[in-house]
């Protein structure tokens, strides 16, 4: 007779998504000295998966990466799921919440296709479909144009080798994950923003469970959910989503969490930058940050950003 297994961890199916499922059922069996037969992983098909032609900025409706995975919890098919947390939405259902935050991986993001920002060629073509990344390069080098790029992380790299544009922009998070650390070179975060909650994966439970949210509590990572928590309460606060045109970067010690943030004009054009020391938790703090760069905001800025509702 098999034993059932202790927990089912629901995950997307994309490579990118299995080797995080799998590292969660790593952490979670070293945590508690458990076979890996006790955690059962459950591939569900996303629909953000399913939508290959265009920016997901146009598909229409939130939740692309979460509603299947969220439908899955609240009918009990699965304990907990395992997300990229840079593409979860910041207001999550009640009935959800977010147990455990892994060690942060590398936040950076890395350029394939040229050494670096300054030696691409003038008007090359970046192939990308993150807002963030096509508004910050524009800001930087007004010369490149965008191109569309869709797809999980290898489809991107072979269209980048197929000559579909010049360079492309992936975390290094995900390249690590797949096996691919090394390609390209690293932005550095003094010249270039990565995304709120790059980096970082996130498994959420039901709310009721006390069972599995116990064992999930064990291979939380405090610091990072710290840094996370003060980059998705702020983009909250700006009325933002992972298809803003933010760069942003919270670094937390003990006892300060430093904050960097630059919202960018849809072309490039317009950018307003700032940076603030809080306390952790400290959700009014990040507020009156929020507020100060939406007062700041040129109109190209002002119409993408909502600030909270
Ligand atoms: N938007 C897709 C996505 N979501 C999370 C990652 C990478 C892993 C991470 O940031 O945690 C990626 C790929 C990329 O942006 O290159």
């Amino acid at each position: 007779m098999t034993n059932a297994p202790l927990i089912r961890l629901g995950t997307r199916r994309s490579p990118l998504a299995m080797a995080q499922a799998h590292e969660t059922r790593a952490r979670l069996c070293a945590a508690h000295g458990l076979d890996e037969s006790a955690v059962e992983l459950v591939p569900v098909v996303a629909g953000g998966d399913k939508v290959q032609d265009r920016p997901l900025a146009d598909v229409g409706g939130k939740a692309l990466w979460t509603r299947e995975l969220d439908a899955w919890l609240a009918e009990g098919k699965i304990d907990a799921a395992v997300h990229s947390l840079k593409d979860v939405e910041t207001i999550r259902p009640d009935f959800i919440t977010l147990a455990a935050i892994l060690p942060r991986a590398d936040r950076r993001d890395v350029l394939l296709g040229a050494a670096s920002i300054a030696s691409i060629p003038q008007g090359a073509r970046l192939g990308t479909s993150a807002p963030r990344r096509a508004s910050q390069m524009k800001n930087l080098r007004p010369d490149i144009e965008v191109v569309l790029f869709r797809g999980n992380v290898a489809t991107r790299m072979a269209k980048l080798q197929a000559g579909e544009a010049d360079v492309t922009l992936l975390a290094a998070a995900g390249l690590e994950r797949l096996g691919e650390a090394g390609v390209g070179s690293v932005l550095d975060v003094e010249t270039w923003l990565p995304a709120p909650s790059q980096g970082a994966i996130g498994i959420e439970c039901r709310t009721e469970d006390a069972r599995t949210r116990d064992l999930l509590t064990a291979i939380d990572h405090p610091r990072t959910r710290a840094e996370v928590l003060a980059e998705r309460t702020l983009l909250e606060a700006l009325g933002g989503s992972c298809q803003s045109p933010i760069g942003l970067l919270a670094l937390a010690d003990a006892e300060r969490i430093r904050l960097n943030a630059a919202l960018f004009s849809a072309d490039g054009a317009e950018r307003v930058d700032g940076a603030v020391e809080v306390a952790p938790g400290d959700a009014g703090a990040i507020a009156a940050f929020a507020a100060d760069l939406l007062a700041r905001a040129t109109p190209g800025i002002a119409v993408l950003f909502s600030g909270a509702s």
